[in-house]
């Protein structure tokens, strides 16, 4: 069993968990009281907190004093370190500690060797508690779980309306603040009621943070026409990847919104011209979607296609409708777009999503010792097509697959085996092992039960975590027209950071 919480149990508990986060607001913590105040005590080296009979921790003077959180110490809009570490002397000692309301009292004695005089920090429980290292306490509500899913999320797929999140003040702030939780939850969410056009759509990504630039622009649009030295710039079929495999820090989200495809070949996408190669490493790939017209040509792509047997059904979100979403249920109505760029499964690019993470926990669980070599081979990446202009980016020795925090949780799957480089610092010994737990995970993240195959449409974009769900598209013909963008994970983490302590403390009125 993973270490997440179950998998994606379709039913009350994604409705529950949709509830429970429909406003980004958690229950005030309960504050202490003058009777049931922790007890502290102190020796030579540290103070002792006793938060019940059971549960007491340890900080060094040395410590507290270096954590300060009074405004001389800490400046109080940027929460930058004023204090002059530096200075304190390494045998610091207390003149006094004593509890209340407010927190842990403490008076440090005057500084021989400076003006300050006698120094008073005021540390409040709440802080004392969450920073609390000797011994570490697991806070009470451990912030969002994440839901692992697989292709049955099609039945209740996180969604939230676009005129939600761009209302103007706190409701806009909140429909973020949820929509945000939602992706951190999920990996990924569809937002509907978008305008189908650029502006639109970047106005959107703007509202999580600043948008992410690289070789390939800030907020794109991209077509078959090999405007960039890329294959997303073709119409061959992508296999399950996640993006900036050649970045030390791949990009942590990536919108998507299908703006147009049409059957006819407008004069700005071209066939990518090559040796016409037959199907035999897709044969299921054109069973649903377009196959290539004999004057197409075709070159073959990764191995790893989306498996869209004729079997696997293709979702269109313009039926979707979710508890998540505000109010009515969010369909989109077909005058989202015209009917003339309406696209249609027999012309390809159905987009597809599975989530990592899901895939990996399976992993963990039935091949422990691939799940190994996952994690502790690295194997280098590059993106050599614009190499005129931007150069050539490569991750030199590379990365593993799966990444994990200090506590073995999985914090990262990056993967695409197109932008995979020469594997050359391999041991020898392992060579053979690792092709086997390269087609191991592949099985695993081709299975259709992993597999999440969407028609997207103008009006719906999605949005996914690059570091947990890997996406790929079908192969495609006709005038297909997608843009989006990347946000990096440092940046949506922190806003969602930001809006949760803005709430939170709306709520605690304080
Ligand atoms: C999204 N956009 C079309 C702009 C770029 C796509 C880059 C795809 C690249 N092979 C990668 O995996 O990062
Ligand atoms: O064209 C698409 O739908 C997706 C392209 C892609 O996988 C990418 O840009 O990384």
């Amino acid at each position: 069993m993973s270490e997440y919480s179950d998998t994606m149990s379709m039913g009350t508990s994604v409705i529950d968990f949709y509830m429970a986060s429909t406003l980004c607001i958690t229950s005030p913590k309960n504050p202490y009281d003058l009777d049931d105040l922790p007890i502290t005590s102190l020796d030579d080296k540290r103070v002792a907190i006793g938060w019940d009979t059971r549960t007491w921790s340890r900080f060094h003077h040395i410590w507290l004093r270096d954590h300060c959180r009074c405004p001389t110490c800490l400046h109080p809009k940027t929460m930058q370190r004023l204090l002059n570490t530096f200075e304190i002397p390494p045998d610091i000692r207390p003149i006094m500690v004593e509890s209340s309301l407010k927190g842990l009292r403490v008076v440090w004695p005057a500084h021989e060797h400076s003006e300050h005089g006698e120094h008073e920090s005021v540390y409040s429980w709440e802080w004392l508690k969450e920073n609390s290292y000797d011994p570490t306490i697991e806070p009470e509500d451990k912030g969002t779980k994440k839901i692992l899913w697989n292709a049955r999320i099609s039945q209740s797929p996180p969604t939230i309306s676009y005129n939600d999140v761009l209302k103007p003040g706190e409701e806009g702030e909140q429909a973020l603040c949820k929509w945000l939780t939602n992706i951190e939850t999920f990996g990924f969410s569809f937002i509907t009621d978008v305008p189908p056009n650029a502006a639109s759509t970047e106005s959107l990504v703007r509202k999580i943070s600043f948008i992410r630039e690289t070789h390939y622009g800030g907020f794109w649009e991209f077509t078959s026409n090999l405007a960039k030295g890329d294959t997303a710039y073709t119409n061959i079929a992508l296999g399950a990847h996640t993006d900036n495999t050649y970045f030390t820090d791949p990009c942590g989200l990536q919108l998507f919104h299908l703006l147009e495809h049409s059957a006819s070949e407008s004069s700005s996408s071209t066939t990518y011209t090559s040796t016409t190669y037959p199907n035999t490493k897709f044969p299921n790939l054109y069973a649903s979607s377009a196959s290539p017209t004999s004057n197409d040509t075709q070159i073959t792509s990764s191995t790893n296609s989306p498996n869209a047997s004729s079997s696997s059904s293709v979702f269109t979100p313009s039926s979707l409708s979710s508890p998540a979403t505000q109010g009515a249920d969010a369909t989109v109505s077909s005058s989202s777009y015209p009917a003339s760029s309406a696209p249609n499964s027999s012309l390809g690019g159905q987009t597809l999503l599975i989530d990592g993470f899901y895939v990996a926990s399976i992993l963990r669980s039935l091949y422990p010792s691939v799940y190994r070599l996952l994690s502790e081979i690295r194997i280098p990446a590059h993106a050599a097509g614009e190499r005129d202009s931007a150069g050539i980016f490569s991750t030199g020795e590379g990365y593993t697959v799966l990444s994990h925090n200090a506590s073995g949780e999985l914090i990262q799957v990056r993967w695409n085996n197109d932008d995979r480089s020469v594997l050359s610092s391999i041991s020898p010994s392992l060579v053979e092992e690792f092709y086997t737990a390269l087609r191991t995970f592949h099985s695993l993240l081709t299975t259709p039960d992993s597999e999440f195959l969407i028609q997207l449409t103008p009006g719906t974009a999605v949005i996914v975590d690059n570091h947990r769900v890997l996406h790929g598209r079908t192969a495609f013909v006709g005038n297909r027209r997608m843009c989006g963008a990347y946000i990096g994970k440092d940046e949506w983490k922190a806003k969602l950071r930001g809006l949760r302590e803005k709430y939170e403390v709306r709520i605690n009125g304080h």
